[in-house]
């Protein structure tokens, strides 16, 4: 038996999966509290997760109906970029500050430009900095919290934090070290004179995790962990990785050809490359694959941040909001939503507040206004797809997940917005279901077993799920993307 942990933002999800029966066993989830303050703060309290983990690892098992003692390896993915600084005592210096953090926008483009420019910073890191990025979060805690700052012993990202928790290692792994801002993403290595320009009074020998394989091992979990959790005393904890990275094994984009897109609290899309991605565009990250490879990938701040927003505005719950959705026809009566409400990554607006437009006396309905902020999102992972240019052009399919995949009505929307074949896996939660597979790899890795044939036997796709775009569907949303990129060109001056 093999455990996934992922640490999104709203909530930690944990599955048992059970390698030999082919199946996950059982799941279950704890919610997230997040700290939300004026200027773009999103923070969180790293213990949180612990309390999640703890609970939801509690629940899953129980319902997979095992004996915990069965458990041989344990897998994290989380939340990718979040500043976790501990002191020396293990402690944090101040609360996680989030991916979806944007106060520290003025931090990052001062780095950029101390790196010289976007030139630079791909010279130098392999990619183009962007706000969220964990190294403005450094640069922002040494100017408002000096005293935080002076007391920081270890720099470590939400998944290194649950694995340093779990075994007591420090240690991080390329895909999650890639967006931090101070590692190449090329070489795969750190680089301490970058880190020296944002922190310099840190030696970074000391306070970066150890650098390790995807598929070696963080370590072993500690006895007082095993007690707690009712493990045996030598369960394997993988490498683990970020949550885009461990998503795409989990919908087994682990070679070109595919497309991952998750409606999570972000959005995101990436492909697989067996190489270092040189993109046209700086919005395009050329993160690395927990697998060997990178991972190209283009990440929105608003997808359902955005909607929970507006859903719980109006009071619905998930199937009442699902109703709206279909309840509006393409292209909401009008309504165009850009649902920047906490700034946005993609395109590059920080500081951009969210709009709706378009509304009349007639069309001001709920039904209009859910539907123009899904699609809003949806055109969002569009502008990203075209980003991502050559790199997801061979794709015949998109695997879709995250928390929105639940919604047949997305999913055909995700079909007509991008005009390819959608499909989910058995489980939305594909980054849970890829740190598992990684637990397996990391554990049965000696014995010749390959992350290609786990993911071959272990990745299901839910044919019930299939969305295939409608020729009419797809036309009639050419012309609501075109209003919605002319109102980002008003709006944020974002060129058509
Ligand atoms: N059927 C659905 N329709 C729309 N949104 C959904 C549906 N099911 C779940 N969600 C939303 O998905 C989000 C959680 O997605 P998830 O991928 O777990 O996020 P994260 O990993 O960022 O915590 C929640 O905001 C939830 O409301
Ligand atoms: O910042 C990024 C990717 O660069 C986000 O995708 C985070 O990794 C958060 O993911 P979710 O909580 O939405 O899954």
């Amino acid at each position: 038996m093999y455990i996934g942990v992922d640490c999104g933002t709203q909530s930690t999800k944990v599955v048992v999966l059970d390698v030999e029966g082919e199946c996950i066993l059982g799941e279950a989830s704890r919610p997230h509290r997040l700290i939300e303050g004026e200027n773009g703060r999103r923070e969180q309290r790293p213990g949180d997760w612990v309390e999640a983990l703890r609970g939801a690892f509690a629940e899953a098992v129980a319902r997979a109906g095992i004996d915990s003692r069965a458990i041989r390896a344990i897998g994290v993915s989380g939340q990718q970029h979040g500043m976790v600084a501990l002191d020396g005592r293990g402690e944090p210096v101040h609360p996680a500050k989030l991916w979806c953090d944007t106060e520290t926008a003025a931090w990052n483009a001062g780095l950029v430009a101390r790196l010289g420019g976007e030139a630079g910073c791909l010279d130098k890191l392999g990619l183009v900095l962007q706000t969220g990025y964990t190294a403005s979060k450094i640069a922002w805690l040494r100017d408002t919290h000096p005293d935080a700052y002076h007391r920081i012993d270890s720099l470590l990202l939400p998944h290194d934090y649950l694995n340093f928790w779990l075994t007591g290692e420090r240690v991080t792994e390329a895909g999650d070290a890639s967006g931090t801002g101070y590692f190449d993403t090329r070489s795969r290595r750190w680089r301490h004179d970058v880190l020296a320009e944002v922190a310099p009074e840190l030696d970074a020998e000391r306070v970066l995790p150890r650098l390790i394989d995807a598929q070696e091992r963080a370590g072993i979990v500690r006895p007082e962990v095993a007690r707690a959790l009712g493990l045996a005393e030598d369960v394997l904890v993988a490498s683990g990785g970020g949550d885009n990275m461990l998503g795409a094994i989990g919908t087994g984009n682990i070679r070109p050809g595919l497309v991952t897109l998750s409606l999570g609290t972000s959005g995101t899309v990436c492909a697989h490359s067996p190489e270092p991605v040189v993109a046209d565009s700086a919005m395009v990250a050329n993160f690395c694959s927990s697998s060997g490879g990178w991972l190209p990938l283009v990440c929105t701040m608003n997808v359902t941040s955005a909607t929970t927003r507006v859903r719980e505005l109006f009071g619905l719950d998930l199937a009442g909001f699902g109703e709206r959705l279909a309840g509006a026809p393409i292209g909401a009566e009008g309504v165009t939503v850009l649902p920047f409400f906490n700034g946005e990554r993609v395109p590059m607006l920080p500081e951009a507040t969210a709009s709706f437009l378009g509304l009349t006396s007639v069309n001001t309905t709920q039904a209009n206004l859910c539907r123009a902020v899904a699609e809003g999102a949806t055109f969002g992972m569009r502008y990203g797809l075209e980003l991502l240019g050559g790199l997801a052009e061979g794709a015949s399919q998109i695997r879709l997940i995250g928390g929105g995949a639940n919604s047949p009505v997305w999913r055909q929307m995700v079909a007509d917005i991008t005009g390819t074949q959608v499909i989910c896996p058995e489980i939305t939660d594909a980054a849970a279901l890829g740190a598992a597979l990684q637990a397996a790899w990391c554990h049965r890795r000696e014995q010749g077993v390959t992350l290609e044939q786990l993911c071959a036997r272990l990745v299901h796709l839910d044919e019930r799920s299939l969305a295939d775009p409608e020729p009419a569907s797809v036309a009639a949303y050419q012309g609501v993307y075109a209003r919605y990129r002319e109102a980002l060109a008003e709006r944020h001056a974002v060129a058509c």
